[in-house]
């Protein structure tokens, strides 16, 4: 059996010290995703979802426990393979976009794999060819601020999955979206699940998205649940 895209194992956090100001946030959290497996993680308000999602991403550090990328412990990893790692493995995608306003479209989707290396021809196209599959393709040339809210959660969707990561990691995507662009907008997360083999892990309080996902996790009180 192939290795995990993601997996946690007994990951442990807590925030602030001494009695008084000790919050007990994630409380052994265990979980594995498979390549080309999409999962919901639903969690009420302040269950320790966004710490979750910010240790998967290597965006902050457990206090104990495991993380693994592709098989590969994290942990014990200095900062720079842990940026690289984050950079070139992982695709993060929020409730607002949070794409440059300055730039373009097609810049925005470029930017990251420049930084990662590639030359801006190739980056161009890569980005060019993104944002046709999502249906952007001919607003590539305007500035977040000339699209509507979908275009611009479909060029974030592109921007995140421009270096090609293995784990795409995902907090209310569609939470600030009208019904119908919402749908529009998941449908091509999950067509694009299906074919590149990604694995998403995707917060969510929309209970008819985390349905046509593969399974649910629920976070409660910093542990998983039963769904
Ligand atoms: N840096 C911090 N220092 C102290 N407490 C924190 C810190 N960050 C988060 N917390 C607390 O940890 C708990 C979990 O926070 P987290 O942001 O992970 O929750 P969440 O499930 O994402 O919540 P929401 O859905 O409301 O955004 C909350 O009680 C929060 O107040």
């Amino acid at each position: 059996m192939s290795d995990p895209a993601l997996a946690l194992e007994g990951v442990e956090k807590t925030y602030g010290r001494g009695r008084a100001g000790e919050v007990r946030v994630l409380r052994g959290v265990s979980l594995a995703l498979a390549p080309g497996e999409a999962v919901a993680l639903v969690a009420p308000s302040g269950a320790g979802k966004s710490t979750l999602l910010h240790i998967a991403g290597l965006l902050d550090t457990p206090d104990a426990g495991v993380v693994r990328l592709g098989g590969q412990d994290m942990a014990g990893r200095g900062d720079r393979a842990r940026t690289q790692a984050r950079r070139d493995r992982v695709g993060f995608i929020y409730q607002f976009h949070h794409l440059l306003p300055e730039f373009t479209a097609l810049e925005n989707v470029a930017l990251p794999q420049m930084a990662a290396g590639v030359g801006r021809r190739a980056a161009e196209v890569r980005a060019q060819e993104l944002l046709d599959r999502v249906g952007v393709g001919p607003r590539a040339g305007h500035r977040p601020a000339a699209l509507s809210g979908g275009e611009q959660q479909r060029v974030a969707f592109c921007r995140a999955l421009a270096n090609r990561p293995s784990v795409l990691l995902a907090d209310e995507p569609t939470g600030n979206l009208d019904p119908e662009t919402s749908d529009q907008v998941f449908g091509v997360l999950m067509a694009l699940v299906r074919e590149t083999g990604l694995a998403a892990l995707v917060a969510t309080h929309n209970m008819a998205l985390a349905a046509r996902m593969d399974r649910t996790l629920r976070l409660e009180a910093g542990e998983i649940v039963p769904a």
